[in-house]
C-alpha cells in the first residue's frame, strides 16, 4: 500500500464513505447554461450551485476546467463554486494543464489556492512541475495518455527503447511521487493503454476523463483507473448538460445522470 498524501488519503476516505469514484466536471459553458440564469450577476456560479446541490452525494470530486472561468466574472464564479463544494465536503480538482519555466510555474502553482488538486502538463520536464509537486499536501495529476483523437500524435511516439512516450511519462511521474501526491491523466477512450499503464505504475491513482460525451470505456476506466481503490472517472457535459431544455429541470437531470454514472461504475469496482 503506498503512502498517500493528505489529498489522496482524504479522497480515499470520501470514495469509501460515499461509495463513488465519479468526478463531476464543472465545465460551465456560458453558451450552454440555461438562458434564465444568464440574467444573474454570476451565471456560472448560479449554475454550479444548482449542479452541486443536485450531484454532491454522488461526487467523489468536482473538476472545473479553468478554460470556462478565465475572465473576471469567471474567477469570482470559480471562487464561490470552490467554497460551496468545500462546504459540502467535496474536493476540487482544477483541470488547468499548466507548467512552465520555474519562475512562471511558481505563479501558476498559485492556482492551487483554488483547489485541492490540479492537472499539469509534463512536456517541459521535472523543473516545470516542481512548484506543483512541492505542494506536498495537494494532488498533482500529470497528463499521460489523453482522451482526444490527437493524443496519439505525440504521446504514442516510440522512443529508441521501443516504449511509447506516454509510458516514459508514467515512469517519470512515478519517480516524482516521493510525497505520494502524484496521479496520472489517462483517457477512457484508450482502454488498452489504460490497462498497460495500470501494470506499469500500480500505485498511481488515475483521473480518467472521456466517458460520457466522448464515448470512452467506463468499465475499463474503473477496472484500471483505481490504485488501491483510489482514482476518479470524470464526466462533464454528460452530467451537467444532461438536460438544459427545461427551466430548473437541468439540475434534476444532472443529479440523475451523476447517480446513473456512479451506479454504472460501481458495478465494475
Ligand atoms: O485527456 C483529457 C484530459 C482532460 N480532459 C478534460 O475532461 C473534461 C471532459 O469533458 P466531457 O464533457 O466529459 O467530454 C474536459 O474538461 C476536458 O478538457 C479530457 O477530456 N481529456
Amino acid at each position: 500500500m503506498p503512502e498517500f498524501n493528505p489529498f489522496f488519503s482524504d479522497l480515499r476516505d470520501r470514495i469509501e464513505a460515499r461509495d463513488t469514484v465519479v468526478s463531476v466536471g464543472l465545465d460551465a459553458d456560458l453558451d450552454r447554461i440555461p438562458e434564465h440564469l444568464l440574467e444573474r450577476d454570476l451565471p456560472r456560479w448560479a449554475f454550479n450551485r444548482r449542479i452541486i446541490d443536485a450531484t454532491h452525494e454522488y461526487a467523489a470530486c468536482y473538476k472545473p476546467n479553468v478554460a470556462f472561468y478565465e475572465d473576471a466574472d469567471g474567477w469570482r464564479s470559480l471562487r464561490e463554486t470552490v467554497a460551496y463544494a468545500h462546504g459540502k465536503d467535496v474536493p476540487i480538482l482544477l483541470d488547468a494543464k499548466r507548467a512552465d519555466i520555474g519562475n512562471t510555474a511558481r505563479k501558476y502553482a498559485e492556482l492551487l489556492e483554488y483547489a485541492d488538486a490540479i492537472t499539469v502538463n509534463p512536456y517541459m520536464g521535472r523543473d516545470s512541475l516542481s512548484p506543483f509537486l512541492s505542494r506536498r499536501e495537494k494532488g498533482v495529476f500529470v497528463l499521460c495518455r489523453t482522451s482526444n483523437p490527437g493524443g496519439a500524435d505525440l504521446q504514442d511516439l516510440e522512443l529508441e527503447s521501443g516504449e511509447p512516450l506516454y509510458r516514459r511519462v508514467a515512469a517519470l511521474a512515478d519517480l516524482w511521487n516521493d510525497a505520494g501526491n502524484v496521479g496520472l491523466v489517462v483517457g477512457a477512450t484508450t482502454p488498452d493503454e489504460l490497462e498497460e499503464l495500470r501494470g506499469e505504475v500500480p500505485d498511481l491513482p488515475f483521473l480518467v476523463p472521456g466517458v460520457g460525451a466522448q464515448g470512452g470505456d467506463a468499465e475499463a476506466a474503473v477496472e484500471f483507473g483505481l490504485a488501491h481503490g483510489v482514482g476518479l472517472v470524470n464526466s462533464s457535459r454528460g452530467i451537467i448538460f444532461a438536460d438544459v431544455e427545461g427551466s430548473d429541470g437541468f439540475a434534476t437531470a444532472a443529479g440523475r445522470a451523476a447517480k446513473r454514472l456512479r451506479d454504472r461504475l460501481n458495478r465494475h469496482r
